[in-house]
């Protein structure tokens, strides 16, 4: 059994993560910490894991987390950089699920984040943490940078066609919306029930977190200048995530074969679906999966594309997508404890 650790268990990504690890049998939850829910029974705090998940919540730093095979950090962005060297050099394999790790260029991540980088000597080892394109890498990895879950659907959604050089890198476009609860669980008056529950709009339009992050994963698939326009919006659901990818074709390229490039692209990943040519493809049918959807349109058949796709934030979107990297670090069937099928309606 894989002893695992989390850092972050009362959060939204930590309880995905343990409505995910109590299902999987080769897991053993063995640490779950809480700075504020100290001795607190799991199960108190989230009776829909009674009889699941019988150990509590323990403050981080009474809990010994060298005891574990893996420690997933569902937790802000610069808890996991305090932690990970001492994990790492005691043999503890680490899974970040924000982004200490996931931008490469140190002064990016700064600039970006506005914190200054502890660990920055992780950043060559740390393993971007997407299968579907670093499956081999991800393989052999200690240290994982799970992607942002916006960023998750822009690669899935325009490396395929970057790599296949049918469309202009300086001009993508990413108009994304997220479900409430890729804000976190934090109060905020932002995600109160009567601020957002009747309400939509933009954020971030002049420059998100995610745009550094993401445009420096797509510059990996293409010798061309990446440039990409990211525009988040929060709309009033809970889970969810829907982002409608904008590319433009420089190349004569038929709707047929656009098809088929996707199609054979994601042939092999169990969590990518490819819909078929025109589909709109609905939040809803990714609900709790670790499924991420995709549909192809060409409106008059010019030369935009566009790629519609969804998934559940807080699974194909963080916590799904870690466990997945788990079980590829551990030589496990990579779909192991990642079956359930979205719920509906
Ligand atoms: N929500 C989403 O859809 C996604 C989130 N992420 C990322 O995953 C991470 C977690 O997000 P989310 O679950 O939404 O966040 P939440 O705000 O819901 O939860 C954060 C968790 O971290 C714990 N925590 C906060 N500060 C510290 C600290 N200094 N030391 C130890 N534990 C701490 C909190 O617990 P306590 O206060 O009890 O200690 C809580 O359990 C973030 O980095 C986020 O960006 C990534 C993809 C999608
Ligand atoms: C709706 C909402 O606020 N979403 C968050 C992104 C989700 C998240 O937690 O960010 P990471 O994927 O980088 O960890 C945001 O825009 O900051």
């Amino acid at each position: 059994m894989i002893k695992v650790g989390i850092v972050g268990g009362t959060g939204y990504t930590g309880v995905e993560l343990l409505r995910l690890l109590a299902a999987h049998p080769e897991v053993e939850l063995t640490a779950i910490t809480s700075r504020k829910e100290d001795g607190l029974p799991v199960a108190e705090m989230y009776p829909s894991l009674r009889g699941r998940v019988n150990i509590a919540f323990s403050s981080p730093d009474k809990v010994d987390l060298t005891q574990c095979d893996v420690v997933f950090f569902a937790t802000p962005h610069g808890v996991a950089m305090a932690q990970a060297p001492e994990l790492l050099a005691k043999g503890v394999k680490v899974i970040d699920l924000a982004a200490d790790f996931r931008i490469k260029d140190r002064a990016v991540f700064e600039k970006t984040y506005k914190i200054d980088h502890t660990a920055p000597e992780l950043l060559e080892q740390a393993v971007y943490g997407l299968p579907e394109l670093n499956r081999e890498d991800i393989k052999k990895a200690k240290l994982i940078a799970n992607p942002g879950c916006y960023p998750t659907t822009m690669q899935l959604g325009f490396v395929p066609l970057l790599k296949a050089g049918l469309i202009d890198a300086g001009h993508l476009i990413a108009d994304c919306k997220s479900g409430v609860s890729g804000a976190g669980r934090k109060a905020e008056i932002g995600t109160l029930f009567s601020e957002s529950s009747d309400n939509f709009k933009a954020y971030g339009v002049s420059g998100h977190r995610h745009t550094p992050e993401t445009a420096a994963q797509l510059q990996r698939y293409t010798s061309d200048k990446v440039s990409l326009i990211f525009t988040p919006h929060l709309t009033p659901m809970i889970r969810g995530m829907h982002s409608t990818l904008y590319a433009r074709l420089t190349k004569e390229v038929s709707n047929e074969e656009l098809q088929q490039l996707f199609e054979d692209a994601y042939a092999d990943q169990p969590f990518v679906d490819v819909m078929p040519w025109g589909s709109h493809p609905e939040t809803r049918s990714t609900r709790g999966a670790n499924m991420l959807r995709l549909a192809l349109h060409r409106p008059n058949n010019g030369d935009t594309l566009i790629v519609l796709v969804v998934q559940d934030n807080l699974v194909k979107g963080a916590s799904g997508q870690a466990v997945q990297c788990m079980n590829l670090m551990f030589g496990l069937d990579e779909g192991l404890g990642l079956q359930t099928i979205a719920l509906m309606p």
